[in-house]
């Protein structure tokens, strides 16, 4: 293997298709070495391959089921101990369109191990030691039903908001630290995630956007310094006044006594 790329080493999660895998691309294009992490052993070694004869860079598969607590425990340590890391880019997810009538309490909880814990952990894992190099970026994928949270089912949407506020709370405890964390808000994109969500039809649907588009508009914002990057949203203004009025309420709430509206004596 050859000396590891100035740009050092990007672990992407959720590799083996759809964004992950145009993350992938566009590293390696980038000049990063890779990481490559899903379930999929097949696919990351094809793609494993491929990007390293197509751009030279080295590019490491790592098979792992970031649901299960052992192969979760293999990658944190790779982010701890691999010390030419310099990016991770939390992407793995899954989804589901069922409403809580419908939906499998088991699947919710599956959902919340990969969309959350895996993402968390490895946050954890990689955040630390980041600092200690003084240098290193996050990306986490969140997705637009943090906001439009009645879109998707519950648990996804609700899953995807903790990405968003996890990632506001990061940037305030690393914002001196040399580490960056952008949050990105994907509205729907053509990729399998909707074959496991359970409607294929939206990745044909003419308001979904090309993983490619999305990844690249990801990449712009991330170079442009963003915190928060929502490539479907073009009124950028509706963005930054939500986050200002979230922010500005921030401050109203050290109260000792309840709102007088709720009549408490
Ligand atoms: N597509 C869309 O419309 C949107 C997607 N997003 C988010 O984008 C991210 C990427 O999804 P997308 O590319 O669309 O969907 P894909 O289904 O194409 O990709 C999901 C990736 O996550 C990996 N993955 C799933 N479960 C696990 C697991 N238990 N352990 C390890 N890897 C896992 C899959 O690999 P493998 O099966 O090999 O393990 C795959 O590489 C997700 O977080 C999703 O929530 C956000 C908004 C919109
Ligand atoms: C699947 C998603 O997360 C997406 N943001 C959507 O808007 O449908």
């Amino acid at each position: 293997m050859s000396k590891t790329s100035p740009k050092g080493v990007a672990l992407v999660t959720g590799a083996s298709s759809g964004i992950g895998a145009i993350y992938a691309d566009r590293l390696a294009e980038r000049g990063y070495d890779l990481i490559l992490v899903a379930r999929n052993e097949d696919r990351l070694t094809a793609a494993a391959e491929h990007l390293q004869a197509e751009t030279g860079v080295n590019v490491t598969p790592l098979t792992a089921d970031l649901g299960n607590h052992t192969d979760l425990a293999k990658v944190e340590a790779v982010l701890r101990d691999n010390p030419d890391i310099t990016m991770l880019v939390n992407n793995a997810g899954v989804g589901s369109v069922a409403s809580i009538l419908q939906a499998d309490v088991d699947k919710m909880e599956a959902m919340i191990d990969v969309n959350i814990t895996a993402l968390t952990r490895l946050t954890y894992a990689a955040a630390p030691a980041f600092v200690a190099r003084g240098k290193g970026a996050i990306i986490n994928i969140s997705s637009a039903v943090a906001i439009a949270v009645e879109n998707l089912n519950g648990v996804y949407s609700a899953s995807k908001s903790y990405v968003l506020s996890f990632g506001h709370s990061l940037q305030k405890d690393l914002a001196d630290k040399g580490v960056r964390v952008q949050t990105v808000l994907p509205a729907a994109t053509a990729t399998e995630f909707w074959d496991v969500a359970g409607y294929a039809p939206q990745k044909t649907s003419d308001t979904t956007m090309r993983a490619e588009d999305l990844v690249d508009a990801a990449l712009a914002g991330f170079d442009a310094g963003e915190l928060v990057t929502i490539p479907a949203l073009h009124d950028t203004k509706a963005w930054t006044q939500w986050e200002a009025e979230r922010r500005a309420m921030a401050s109203k709430f050290r109260n000792p006594k309840p709102a007088p509206h709720y009549h408490v004596a």
